[in-house]
């Protein structure tokens, strides 16, 4: 095989954005991926109600528009419809179960050594070895999913799972269920899990910004134009302390910072509000703050109240994998 001049890590959204336009310019790419599918958060660990909470103007990948007939905010199926179309149109062919172990840049050479187990065939996985010019990293932030240590989480009888595990609420229907985490996963399975009729609660332990998509759009549209990002987050403080007025009735506070610095200085993404802040409102969603310890059923909470639950969602985030494998000096 000719090498390539561009090795990508990891076969997201972001990683066939650049393969698509390295091919465009026939410029010899590989990408990488770990898993057996490109897009593998999209299509295996994203619950099914998901949708993007931009319009589609702002989430399309280079050079391919989403179809006229997509609706303003694109449900997954279609994303993913999307996807698959964007790698046939620019011939992407991701390597699938190629696990990269390290990454490290040969200065004599001007190489890049990637160490990759192929984790393909039936027996050991066998080490394999790629060079490049160019390194892409695009694993991502959420490549592995993170689950707190939580005193006596394994005395706990009922199910315990990861966000990345949840698709559908239908079968904690009458469940007492525990959702911990209020980024924007969280929220929506707090959401989901009550619509399907789960007796629903969620841990939120830090402030947040609530922002309704239309908001979120009105912030990126000001930014477009050349608002100061400051006065455009105020003018987002304003509208969503008019609309949902004071949150800490419900246990929840506003952090000092804005939700556009939070984005661009900690990547911390307001939450988009989709209708759980309607379900907390009525009460059919109960706001508890920070666990302490978990025995056997009950759950406590460092207000000192313990309750009971069937199941827990542990909607806690992801860490990124590259402290793992990219060796920079
Ligand atoms: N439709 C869309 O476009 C969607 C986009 N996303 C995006 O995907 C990314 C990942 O989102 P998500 O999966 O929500 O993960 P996040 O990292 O955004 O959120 C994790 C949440 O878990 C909380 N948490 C972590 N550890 C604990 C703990 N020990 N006890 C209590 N709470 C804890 C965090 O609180 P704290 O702040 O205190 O650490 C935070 O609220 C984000 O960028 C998000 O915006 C997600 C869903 C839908
Ligand atoms: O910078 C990005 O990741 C974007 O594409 C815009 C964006 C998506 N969600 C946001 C939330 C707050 C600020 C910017 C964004």
């Amino acid at each position: 095989m000719e090498e390539p001049v561009a090795i990508i890590v990891g076969a997201g959204p972001s990683g066939l954005a650049v393969a698509a336009c390295l091919n465009r310019l026939s410029i010899p790419n590989i990408i990488l991926e770990r898993e057996d599918c490109f897009a593998s958060l999209w299509k295996e660990k994203s619950y099914d109600r998901l949708h993007l909470h931009l319009p589609k103007q702002y989430c399309e990948l280079p050079h391919m528009p989403f179809p006229t007939t997509f609706p303003t905010y694109v449900p997954k199926k279609l994303f993913l419809q999307y996807l698959d179309d964007y790698v046939s149109r620019f011939s992407i062919t991701p390597m699938y179960r190629k696990l990269v172990e390290s990454a490290s840049h040969d200065g004599v050479a001007e190489r890049w050594r990637v160490r990759v187990r192929n984790t393909g065939g039936s027996g050991e996985a066998p080490v394999e070895e790629y060079s490049g010019r160019f390194l892409v990293v695009a694993s991502g932030e959420t490549s592995d999913a993170f689950v707190p240590e939580v005193k006596g989480l394994d005395s706990f009888g009922g199910e315990v799972i990861h966000s990345t595990k949840y698709k559908c609420g239908e079968k904690y229907s009458g469940k007492r269920a525990l959702v911990v985490g209020s980024g924007n996963s969280g929220m929506e399975i707090a959401l989901d899990l009550s619509l399907h009729g789960a007796e629903t609660s969620i841990v939120v332990r830090s402030p947040l910004h609530i922002l309704s998509r239309e908001m979120l759009y009105m912030g990126l549209e000001m930014l477009k134009y050349g608002i100061p990002l400051t006065t455009a987050e105020s003018l987002l403080v304003l509208l969503s302390k008019l609309w949902y007025g004071d949150l800490t009735r419900y246990g929840i506070q506003r952090p000092q910072e804005g939700p556009l610095s939070l984005k661009v200085k900690y990547g911390k993404y307001p939450v988009v509000d989709v209708g759980t802040y309607e379900k907390i409102k009525s009460g059919q969603i109960q706001v508890l703050p920070a666990i302490a310890s978990i025995r056997g059923n009950e759950v406590e909470f460092e207000n000192g109240n313990s309750h009971p639950f069937d199941a827990i969602v542990f909607a806690t985030g992801f860490k990124r994998s590259t402290h793992k494998w990219l060796k920079v000096k």
